[in-house]
């Protein structure tokens, strides 16, 4: 589901000289249906560079990605796009929403955009907002003004309201308490249940033991780390 075969990047400095930092070289990953796989290595080794080339939000420099079959290397804004909305969900750290938009708003608007009936897409949205401990008092209020613990909850439920065929999560756990943890591994796990390739960093090593089948350690790809470099 998720295909990355001797992916490299660079970042050029253009504020620097233009400055080419080479950050990633070989990469190679595969996440199958039904499977979490853990991005491992220490802070700059690129974890999220990883995740980000993989949404797309980054062109590499070589390599080739395949996220459900569709190609991600070389595919036009309009196409990323389109993969995001119907195979590709990601649960980033930080809810980034448009001001004013109430929550159930914000969390049914994946299905709204894949034309899920209004009524069906904000019955999902409270189920998940249920669950995940959003008082209803909030559900038609904007999520900007609530805690960093409500917002990432805000964001899981936006993120799992579709069944997107391949997650990719950042550290979906890191700001919960006890309670709502275990309700996001309970998703994360249903999620694995029903076939989905997920790929994620969790700092969170307890969560990360528990759900996911394998670890991929990115200092592997590192430029300068790498054991054969
Ligand atoms: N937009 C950018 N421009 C230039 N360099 C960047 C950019 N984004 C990341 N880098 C560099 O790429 C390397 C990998 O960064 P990345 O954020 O992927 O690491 P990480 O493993 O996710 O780290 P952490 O665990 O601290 O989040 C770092 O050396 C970083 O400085």
């Amino acid at each position: 589901m998720i295909i990355v075969k001797n992916l490299s990047k660079t970042f050029t400095l253009h504020n620097q000289g233009g400055a080419v930092i080479p950050v990633m070289t070989g990469a190679d990953l595969h996440v199958g249906r039904g499977e979490c796989v853990a991005l491992t290595g220490p802070s700059g080794a690129g974890k999220s560079t990883l995740m980000r080339l993989i949404h797309g939000n980054y062109l590499a420099a070589s390599g080739e990605i395949r996220v459900a079959g569709h190609a991600v290397t070389g595919a036009s804004a309009r196409e990323i796009l389109a993969l995001r909305r119907t195979h590709l969900g990601y649960v980033s750290q930080f809810l980034r929403v448009i001001p004013r938009v109430p929550t159930s708003g914000v969390v049914a608007e994946p299905l709204l955009r894949l034309g899920v009936p209004r009524q069906t897409a904000e019955a999902r949205a409270a189920e998940l907002l249920s669950r995940l401990n959003i008082p209803e008092r909030l559900w038609s209020l904007s999520p900007t003004t609530f805690s960093g613990g409500e917002q990432q909850r805000v964001n899981i439920a936006r993120g799992f309201v579709h069944d997107y065929p391949v997650l990719l999560l950042d550290e979906p756990t890191a700001s919960l308490d006890a309670t709502n943890r275990e309700v996001v591994l309970n998703l994360i796990e249903e999620a694995k249940a029903r076939g989905a390739a997920i790929l994620g960093i969790f700092h969170d090593e307890a969560a990360r033991t528990r759900v996911c089948d394998r670890l991929v350690d990115v200092t592997g790809f590192t430029p300068g780390l790498r054991h054969d470099a």
